[in-house]
Protein backbone atom coordinates (compact mmCIF):
# COMPACT_ATOMS: atom_id res chain seq x y z
CA UNK A 1 0.00 0.00 0.00
CA UNK A 2 1.74 3.21 -1.16
CA UNK A 3 0.80 6.08 1.34
CA UNK A 4 1.32 9.41 1.50
CA UNK A 5 1.73 11.87 4.86
CA UNK A 6 3.28 15.40 6.17
CA UNK A 7 7.38 14.83 6.58
CA UNK A 8 10.29 14.43 6.82
CA UNK A 9 10.45 11.19 7.95
CA UNK A 10 9.90 10.96 11.71
CA UNK A 11 6.78 12.98 12.14
CA UNK A 12 3.48 11.78 14.21
CA UNK A 13 1.69 11.68 10.73
CA UNK A 14 4.41 9.35 9.87
CA UNK A 15 3.92 7.04 12.87
CA UNK A 16 0.23 7.12 12.80
CA UNK A 17 1.09 5.89 8.68
CA UNK A 18 3.28 3.10 9.71
CA UNK A 19 -0.07 1.44 11.22
CA UNK A 20 -1.94 1.51 7.83
CA UNK A 21 1.39 1.28 5.06
CA UNK A 22 4.87 -0.14 4.78
CA UNK A 23 5.53 2.37 1.47
CA UNK A 24 5.54 5.80 2.17
CA UNK A 25 5.78 9.22 0.93
CA UNK A 26 6.40 12.50 1.93
CA UNK A 27 4.92 16.15 1.50
CA UNK A 28 5.54 18.99 3.81
CA UNK A 29 1.78 20.25 3.22
CA UNK A 30 -1.05 18.61 4.59
CA UNK A 31 -3.08 19.60 1.30
CA UNK A 32 -0.70 18.14 -0.71
CA UNK A 33 -1.61 15.27 0.96
CA UNK A 34 -5.18 15.23 0.42
CA UNK A 35 -4.26 16.31 -3.41
CA UNK A 36 -2.15 13.39 -3.77
CA UNK A 37 -5.18 10.98 -2.81
CA UNK A 38 -7.91 13.12 -4.97
CA UNK A 39 -5.57 12.93 -8.19
CA UNK A 40 -5.44 8.82 -7.65
CA UNK A 41 -1.20 8.98 -7.55
CA UNK A 42 -1.61 7.26 -3.57
CA UNK A 43 -3.57 4.73 -2.51
CA UNK A 44 -3.55 6.49 0.91
CA UNK A 45 -3.26 10.09 2.31
CA UNK A 46 -2.81 10.28 6.55
CA UNK A 47 -3.93 14.09 7.63
CA UNK A 48 -3.37 14.87 11.55
CA UNK A 49 -7.60 16.21 11.66
CA UNK A 50 -7.50 17.05 15.90
CA UNK A 51 -5.20 17.29 18.60
CA UNK A 52 -7.41 17.16 22.51
CA UNK A 53 -5.08 20.32 23.78
CA UNK A 54 -4.83 22.40 20.53
CA UNK A 55 -7.83 21.89 18.66
CA UNK A 56 -8.35 21.42 15.02
CA UNK A 57 -5.64 21.33 12.31
CA UNK A 58 -7.99 23.97 10.07
CA UNK A 59 -5.50 23.04 7.10
CA UNK A 60 -6.60 19.44 6.79
CA UNK A 61 -10.77 20.28 7.40
CA UNK A 62 -10.40 23.07 4.60
CA UNK A 63 -8.37 20.95 2.38
CA UNK A 64 -11.58 17.89 3.26
CA UNK A 65 -14.13 20.47 1.72
CA UNK A 66 -13.36 21.02 -1.35
CA UNK A 67 -11.59 17.86 -2.65
CA UNK A 68 -12.81 14.54 -3.30
CA UNK A 69 -11.22 11.73 -0.77
CA UNK A 70 -12.94 8.76 0.92
CA UNK A 71 -11.86 8.22 4.97
CA UNK A 72 -11.79 5.07 5.69
CA UNK A 73 -10.22 4.98 9.22
CA UNK A 74 -9.04 6.88 12.22
CA UNK A 75 -6.04 6.92 14.09
CA UNK A 76 -5.75 8.09 17.24
CA UNK A 77 -2.00 8.35 18.78
CA UNK A 78 -0.92 10.01 21.93
CA UNK A 79 1.77 12.35 21.70
CA UNK A 80 4.44 13.20 23.79
CA UNK A 81 6.62 15.65 23.21
CA UNK A 82 10.30 16.17 23.55
CA UNK A 83 12.72 19.00 24.27
CA UNK A 84 15.48 18.48 21.82
CA UNK A 85 18.87 20.70 21.13
CA UNK A 86 22.60 20.20 20.02
CA UNK A 87 23.37 21.86 24.08
CA UNK A 88 20.99 23.77 26.40
CA UNK A 89 22.28 26.91 25.36
CA UNK A 90 19.19 27.99 22.86
CA UNK A 91 17.33 30.73 21.55
CA UNK A 92 14.73 29.82 18.92
CA UNK A 93 12.71 27.16 19.46
CA UNK A 94 10.95 25.15 16.14
CA UNK A 95 8.40 22.83 15.54
CA UNK A 96 4.89 22.55 14.14
CA UNK A 97 2.57 25.23 15.03
CA UNK A 98 0.39 22.18 16.56
CA UNK A 99 3.34 21.30 18.81
CA UNK A 100 4.59 24.45 20.19
CA UNK A 101 0.77 25.63 21.33
CA UNK A 102 0.32 21.97 23.15
CA UNK A 103 3.95 23.19 25.03
CA UNK A 104 2.97 26.48 25.33
CA UNK A 105 2.85 26.77 29.12
CA UNK A 106 5.72 25.02 29.39
CA UNK A 107 7.81 26.91 26.98
CA UNK A 108 6.33 30.49 28.86
CA UNK A 109 8.15 28.60 32.18
CA UNK A 110 10.92 27.40 31.17
CA UNK A 111 12.16 29.31 28.41
CA UNK A 112 10.55 32.74 28.54
CA UNK A 113 12.99 34.52 26.38
CA UNK A 114 13.10 31.92 23.81
CA UNK A 115 11.69 32.90 20.13
CA UNK A 116 9.30 30.75 18.61
CA UNK A 117 9.50 29.45 15.22
CA UNK A 118 6.63 27.47 13.29
CA UNK A 119 7.78 25.19 10.79
CA UNK A 120 6.31 22.89 8.76
CA UNK A 121 6.30 19.37 10.76
CA UNK A 122 8.23 18.39 13.79
CA UNK A 123 10.61 16.30 11.79
CA UNK A 124 11.41 19.96 9.97
CA UNK A 125 12.14 21.52 13.34
CA UNK A 126 14.46 18.90 14.72
CA UNK A 127 16.13 19.20 11.35
CA UNK A 128 16.91 22.81 11.66
CA UNK A 129 18.20 22.12 15.32
CA UNK A 130 20.59 19.43 13.80
CA UNK A 131 21.92 22.05 11.42
CA UNK A 132 22.10 24.95 13.96
CA UNK A 133 22.89 24.96 17.64
CA UNK A 134 21.18 28.04 18.44
CA UNK A 135 18.03 25.96 17.84
CA UNK A 136 15.87 23.55 19.85
CA UNK A 137 13.13 21.62 18.73
CA UNK A 138 9.92 19.72 19.92
CA UNK A 139 9.28 16.56 18.44
CA UNK A 140 8.97 12.70 19.20
CA UNK A 141 12.40 11.60 21.67
CA UNK A 142 13.36 8.80 18.80
CA UNK A 143 13.88 11.81 16.34
CA UNK A 144 16.77 13.10 18.62
CA UNK A 145 19.07 10.03 16.85
CA UNK A 146 23.15 11.00 17.66
CA UNK A 147 23.40 14.44 17.12
CA UNK A 148 20.75 16.11 19.44
CA UNK A 149 20.19 15.87 23.48
CA UNK A 150 16.70 15.05 24.76
CA UNK A 151 16.76 17.90 26.97
CA UNK A 152 13.53 17.22 28.77
CA UNK A 153 10.76 14.58 27.99
CA UNK A 154 6.67 14.33 28.20
CA UNK A 155 6.79 18.62 28.19
CA UNK A 156 3.47 18.86 26.66
CA UNK A 157 0.56 20.70 28.95
CA UNK A 158 -1.28 17.95 29.51
CA UNK A 159 -0.23 14.47 30.21
CA UNK A 160 -3.21 13.28 27.79
CA UNK A 161 -2.21 14.46 24.79
CA UNK A 162 -3.53 12.89 21.89
CA UNK A 163 -3.81 13.17 18.00
CA UNK A 164 -6.66 12.63 15.80
CA UNK A 165 -5.52 11.20 11.88
CA UNK A 166 -8.16 10.40 9.26
CA UNK A 167 -6.51 8.23 6.88
CA UNK A 168 -8.02 8.99 3.13
CA UNK A 169 -8.59 6.89 0.19
CA UNK A 170 -9.72 7.63 -3.31
CA UNK A 171 -13.81 8.13 -3.31
CA UNK A 172 -14.12 5.07 -5.38
CA UNK A 173 -13.18 3.16 -1.61
CA UNK A 174 -15.83 5.13 0.26
CA UNK A 175 -17.45 2.60 2.24
CA UNK A 176 -20.57 2.52 4.58
CA UNK A 177 -19.30 0.22 7.25
CA UNK A 178 -18.01 1.27 10.51
CA UNK A 179 -18.84 2.68 13.75
CA UNK A 180 -18.57 6.89 12.46
CA UNK A 181 -19.35 8.32 10.09
CA UNK A 182 -17.81 12.08 9.10
CA UNK A 183 -19.48 14.41 6.89
CA UNK A 184 -18.96 18.29 5.50
CA UNK A 185 -21.83 20.43 4.99
CA UNK A 186 -22.28 23.51 3.05
CA UNK A 187 -26.14 25.52 3.81
CA UNK A 188 -24.97 27.96 2.06
CA UNK A 189 -28.13 30.16 3.27
CA UNK A 190 -29.02 31.66 7.04
CA UNK A 191 -31.71 32.06 9.07
CA UNK A 192 -32.66 31.58 12.86
CA UNK A 193 -32.73 28.04 13.84
CA UNK A 194 -30.42 26.94 10.88
CA UNK A 195 -27.99 24.74 13.34
CA UNK A 196 -30.36 23.66 15.58
CA UNK A 197 -31.83 22.23 12.09
CA UNK A 198 -28.88 20.83 10.99
CA UNK A 199 -28.80 18.70 14.35
CA UNK A 200 -32.03 17.62 14.91
CA UNK A 201 -32.15 14.75 12.81
CA UNK A 202 -29.24 13.06 14.63
CA UNK A 203 -30.70 13.86 17.75
CA UNK A 204 -34.30 12.51 16.53
CA UNK A 205 -32.79 9.14 15.62
CA UNK A 206 -30.54 8.72 19.07
CA UNK A 207 -27.18 9.95 16.76
CA UNK A 208 -24.60 11.20 18.85
CA UNK A 209 -22.41 13.78 16.98
CA UNK A 210 -18.68 13.32 18.12
CA UNK A 211 -17.93 16.26 16.39
CA UNK A 212 -19.59 19.83 15.18
CA UNK A 213 -16.66 21.99 13.50
CA UNK A 214 -17.62 25.51 11.47
CA UNK A 215 -15.10 26.93 9.50
CA UNK A 216 -14.94 29.62 6.95
CA UNK A 217 -16.45 29.48 3.56
CA UNK A 218 -14.22 31.55 2.11
CA UNK A 219 -17.47 32.85 -0.18
CA UNK A 220 -18.33 35.92 2.74
CA UNK A 221 -18.29 36.86 6.14
CA UNK A 222 -20.35 34.72 8.84
CA UNK A 223 -20.80 32.15 6.03
CA UNK A 224 -19.83 28.94 7.29
CA UNK A 225 -18.66 25.27 6.32
CA UNK A 226 -20.02 22.31 8.96
CA UNK A 227 -17.94 19.13 9.73
CA UNK A 228 -19.84 16.74 11.46
CA UNK A 229 -18.88 13.03 12.72
CA UNK A 230 -21.44 11.09 14.42
CA UNK A 231 -20.98 7.68 15.93
CA UNK A 232 -23.41 5.34 13.50
CA UNK A 233 -22.20 4.13 10.31
CA UNK A 234 -23.84 4.72 6.89
CA UNK A 235 -25.12 0.89 6.36
CA UNK A 236 -27.76 1.95 9.26
CA UNK A 237 -30.77 3.25 7.89
CA UNK A 238 -31.09 5.96 11.34
CA UNK A 239 -27.98 7.40 9.33
CA UNK A 240 -29.28 6.96 5.84
CA UNK A 241 -32.30 8.70 6.86
CA UNK A 242 -30.55 11.99 9.37
CA UNK A 243 -28.57 12.23 5.66
CA UNK A 244 -30.94 12.47 3.86
CA UNK A 245 -32.88 15.07 5.92
CA UNK A 246 -30.03 17.39 6.22
CA UNK A 247 -29.54 17.07 2.17
CA UNK A 248 -33.29 18.96 2.45
CA UNK A 249 -32.53 21.35 4.23
CA UNK A 250 -29.59 22.73 2.30
CA UNK A 251 -31.39 22.73 -0.99
CA UNK A 252 -28.81 25.70 -1.94
CA UNK A 253 -25.88 24.24 -0.71
CA UNK A 254 -24.07 20.84 -0.90
CA UNK A 255 -23.58 17.30 1.88
CA UNK A 256 -20.52 15.28 1.46
CA UNK A 257 -20.16 12.42 3.64
CA UNK A 258 -16.76 11.75 3.46
CA UNK A 259 -17.57 7.79 4.40
CA UNK A 260 -17.91 5.33 7.94
CA UNK A 261 -15.26 3.85 9.21
CA UNK A 262 -13.29 2.25 12.24
CA UNK A 263 -11.12 3.74 14.99
CA UNK A 264 -7.83 2.66 15.82
CA UNK A 265 -5.67 3.48 18.72
CA UNK A 266 -2.08 3.17 17.93
CA UNK A 267 0.66 3.49 20.90
CA UNK A 268 4.36 3.41 20.14
O1 LIG B 1 4.56 17.73 12.80
C1 LIG B 1 4.23 16.54 12.97
O2 LIG B 1 4.96 15.70 13.50
C2 LIG B 1 2.88 16.14 12.56
O3 LIG B 1 2.67 14.99 12.22
C3 LIG B 1 1.78 17.18 12.60
C4 LIG B 1 1.08 17.27 13.94
C5 LIG B 1 -0.24 18.12 13.81
O4 LIG B 1 -0.50 18.72 12.78
O5 LIG B 1 -1.00 18.15 14.79
C6 LIG B 1 0.68 15.92 14.40
C7 LIG B 1 0.63 15.58 15.71
C8 LIG B 1 0.96 16.55 16.78
O6 LIG B 1 -0.28 17.06 17.22
C9 LIG B 1 1.81 17.67 16.28
C10 LIG B 1 1.92 17.95 14.95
Amino acid sequence: MRALTLGPEGTYSHRATRAVADDIDFTESVTGIVDGVASGEYERGVVPIENSIEGSVTESLDALADRNVAVVQEIITPIRHALMAQHGEFDLVASHAQALAQCRAYLDAEYPNATMEAVASTARGVERAREDDRVAAIGHPDTAGDDLRVLAEDIQDRTSNATRFLVLAPESERSEAGGKTSLVVYPNTNYPGLLLEMLEPFADRDINLSRVESRPSGERLGDYVFHLDFAAGMYEERAKEAVAELEQLGEEGWVRVLGSYDSKTVLY
